[in-house]
């Protein structure tokens, strides 16, 4: 694990920015990795071209009770931007069954329309708590409310716009700051690249990510296929899970989460 300074320093400066472009609704396939003080010295041997470095923040939103994380769905407010990563299948969590390595992979379902993250939300509430306070009120107020026929993905700019959060009863609970190094490596004949993300984050944490977006109804099985490769030429053996940001913010800030988490075998 490379400690705070070292990826500072780690972190290259020459690098130009690019922007994510994100599809509304695709699924994201990624293995974590602990970051090595060689990491980039190894990217670079296998071809990989660094194509951004930035820093943003996230702020992660759920009910008091926990609703949403204790069924793997992640509500968070990156820079302005909503997102809702929730797991690929109804009942399952977003971890990969498989054997081996293959276990290592996470698959998340990206939603990035805030009509679609309220209306993904607003389903989960449901389906926790049926009896929930807030809901029957909630449905009538999102429907009504200038939110519910905007189409873009907006920031909280006004109280008008925090209306759905109070009315869910979604407060944040976790907050951090994240610089980021972000690397792409084509291989031969593929459409897509990989991406390889090098993460800070402002609480004293590092780790690595290498991903690739599926679209909607895309192939997934390459994705598995070019995110082992890459492990592989990066020589990451893994036989156990490496915990993210979140894992290491709540096991410092939030125990008590936390515990509910590992113990509902969501972390
Ligand atoms: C290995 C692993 N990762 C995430 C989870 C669940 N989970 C916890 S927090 C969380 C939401 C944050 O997901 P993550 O991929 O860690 O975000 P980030 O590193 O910022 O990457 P980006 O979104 O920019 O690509 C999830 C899905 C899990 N159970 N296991």
């Amino acid at each position: 694990m490379v400690g705070m300074p070292e990826l500072v320093s780690l972190l290259c400066s020459s690098c130009c920015f690019e922007c994510d472009s994100l599809d509304a609704m695709s699924v994201e396939v990624e293995r974590k990795f602990v970051c090595t003080p060689d990491i980039q010295e190894k990217l670079r041997e296998i071809g990989a071209v660094c194509f951004g470095q930035h820093e943003f923040e996230d702020k992660y939103f759920d009910s008091p009770e926990y609703h949403l994380t204790l069924r793997d769905v992640w509500l968070r407010c990156r820079q302005g931007s909503w997102e809702l990563k929730c797991p690929t299948q109804e009942d399952g969590q977003g971890r990969e069954e498989e054997s081996g390595d293959m276990s290592l992979l996470t698959r998340y379902r990206e939603i990035t329309r805030l009509p679609e993250i309220i209306a993904k939300v607003r389903e989960v509430m449901k389906q926790e708590c049926t009896e929930y306070k807030h809901l029957r009120q909630t449905e009538e107020g999102v429907k009504d409310s200038k939110l519910g026929v905007k189409s873009t993905n907006e920031c909280i700019s006004d109280e008008g716009d925090q209306s759905w959060l109070r009315q869910l009863n979604l407060v944040p609970f976790a907050a951090f700051t994240t610089k980021r190094c972000s690397y792409t490596l084509k291989e031969e004949g593929q459409e897509c690249g990989v991406r390889v993300d090098l993460d800070q984050v402002d609480f004293g944490f590092c780790v690595g990510e290498i991903e690739v977006l599926v679209p909607d109804g895309g192939e997934m099985k390459l994705a598995l296929e070019q995110i082992e490769r890459t492990a592989q030429s990066l020589g990451l053996s893994g036989e156990k899970r490496v915990p993210g940001k979140m894992d290491a913010y709540l096991q410092r800030y939030c125990p008590e989460h936390y515990k509910q988490l590992l113990d509902a075998k969501i972390l």
